[in-house]
């Protein structure tokens, strides 16, 4: 579940060393063995292997999964356009190989032969060029299936993002742990199936480099999980509240209270103008209605009724009067449990003047803040880390360091950002949720989540992973209706 970076990796993997069983060059062969046992379940019936390898240490990978392929009897043919340098794990690992190594410039793929291709892993520096850049179109053009160790070359492993060009595998045999161009697109999608190997490096050197990023598991946030027992009366599991934009407008922030509900919300009301509260009142049974559209109302309903969590955004029109809305939410003292979701139009109405949302967020008594912007929304609350390359952790990162709040930056690969640094990468992320209405639901399932007392970071990724399980499991033809619907059956197979 832990996601190291590449610099994470390498200082762990010195230090696996250092400590032992295994030292460096040990560890290299076992991450051949373990890579070559993966490329033989899968594809001993191929014509032959092409192992590309490339000058560090993932190469020096690709001469151990050479030798062992050709210690089988198998038709291997080993490519490599720079030798090892010597002296290094890599160069012992060639030497250990009895294959000669033909120039890169030489090879030819062919599209019943298996290329294991060891020329970049964690070590990439700079754009795929030349050779490497050849070899990788040459692979793409006679649709030759590729088995990449570690990452396929040309992938950031910080980042996901193509450097150049960039190998399509149909396998990817990684170490110890994943990174987070196993994770992040385009870098996820060229992996094809990734495997994670143990070459026997300590689980115990993890604890020592104090992981601040996982990839979004369960196992992240199920002990957090609310769960109802003996002393659970409607309040105590928590009150929503969502307000909803107005008569043309009104069902996405019913989407999100209906999915506050099915998250196990004790009580959810939504908060109407006065012009919607028919068209709201046709459509709500459980859900209670209330007018609000002045801020003596809506300061009425909060003293009156405490919610834990608050929605605002899903429907509601940008203008002054969200902006008016957030910023007292921001300056009424935090309940015990819960916060306050700000999502889609909540967010773009601080285009203008960011700076305004992040200060009321940082008040001292401020309720815990979750904003779930996708990357065009990002865009308008946070345009200098918008144009920045580099990987969307860091972006994600400062974005709640410098908002105050959780962040949920939203995509096929949603990352989930605390202002204290923890970030979580989703997996589970499916392209049925590309749908109408579907983030309003998100952003009640994170308010129904929070009203239950689950903090922010944990209420958000688990809000991100249900969601996104529920859309798997209904699968084809699904709309944003469905999914709280199913959250129940979501939720049943993690609560004991
Ligand atoms: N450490 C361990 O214990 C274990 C490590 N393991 C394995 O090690 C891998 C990391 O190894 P690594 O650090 O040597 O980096 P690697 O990816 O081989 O590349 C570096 C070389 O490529 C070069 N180069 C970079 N970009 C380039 C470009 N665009 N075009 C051309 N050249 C370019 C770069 O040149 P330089 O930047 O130095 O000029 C340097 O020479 C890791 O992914 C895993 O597979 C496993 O064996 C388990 C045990
Ligand atoms: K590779």
């Amino acid at each position: 579940m832990e996601v190291l970076t590449p610099e994470e990796m390498s200082a762990i993997d010195r230090r696996a060393a250092e400590a032992g069983p295994f030292d460096g060059y040990h560890l290299m062969r076992n991450a051949g063995a373990v890579a070559a046992a993966e490329i033989l379940v899968r594809f001993a019936d191929a014509a032959g292997f092409d192992v590309l390898c490339g000058p560090g240490n993932n190469g020096g990978d690709g001469y151990v999964v050479a030798r062992l392929l050709a210690e089988r009897g198998l038709d291997v043919r080993l490519l490599a356009a720079v030798p090892p340098r010597k002296g290094s794990d890599a160069a012992r690992a060639a030497d250990d190989c009895p294959l000669a190594a033909r120039p890169l410039d030489a090879f030819r793929p062919a599209p019943d032969r298996i290329v294991v291709d060891a020329l970049f892993g964690a070590g990439l520096s700079r754009p795929v060029s030349g050779a490497e850049a050849a070899a990788i179109a040459g692979v793409a053009a006679a649709g030759a299936r590729v088995v990449a160790l570690d990452l396929p070359s040309g992938i950031s492993s910080d980042s996901g993002q193509v450097m150049g060009a960039a190998f399509d595998a149909a396998l990817t045999v990684t170490f110890f742990r994943k990174k987070p161009g196993h994770l992040l697109y385009p870098g996820r999608a060229r992996c094809g199936e990734t495997v994670l190997a143990d070459i026997g490096i300590a689980g115990a050197l993890l604890e020592a480099a104090g992981t601040t990023l996982w990839e979004n598991l369960p196992a992240l946030w199920r002990s957090a999980l609310p769960t109802a027992g003996p002393d659970t009366h409607k309040y105590n599991r928590g009150h929503v509240a969502v307000f909803s934009g107005g008569p043309t407008s009104t069902g996405a922030a019913r989407l999100a209270a209906r999915a506050a509900a099915r998250s196990g919300a004790g009580a959810v009301t939504l908060l109407s103008p006065a012009s919607a509260l028919m068209v709201n009142a046709m459509h709500l049974t459980a859900i209670m209605l209330r007018r609000a559209e002045t801020v003596t109302e809506v300061e009425q309903f909060l003293a009156d009724r405490r919610p834990a969590a608050i929605v605002l955004g899903p429907g509601f029109g940008v203008g002054d009067w969200v902006r008016t809305l957030a910023l007292l939410l921001l300056r009424q003292a935090a309940a015990e449990r819960g916060g306050l979701v700000l999502d889609a139009d909540a967010i773009s109405a601080f285009a203008a003047n960011p700076g305004e949302l992040f200060d009321a967020a940082r008040g001292e008594t401020a309720p815990p803040l979750v904003l779930t912007p996708h990357e065009g929304e990002f865009a308008r609350l946070f345009p200098d880390l918008a144009e920045r390359e580099g990987s969307k952790i860091v972006r994600a990162r400062r974005a709640a360091e410098r908002a105050g709040g959780v962040m949920v930056l939203k995509g096929a690969d949603t990352v989930i950002a605390s202002p204290d640094g923890r970030a979580a990468i989703n997996g589970n992320g499916t392209a049925f949720l590309a749908t109408a209405g579907s983030g309003d639901v998100l952003a009640g399932i994170i308010a129904g989540l929070l009203a239950q007392g689950m903090p922010a970071f944990e209420a958000s990724c688990a809000g991100v992973w249900l969601h996104a399980e529920a859309a798997r499991l209904f699968g084809p033809g699904l709309i944003a209706e469905d999914l709280p619907e199913l959250l129940p059956e979501v939720l049943a197979g993690l609560i004991d």
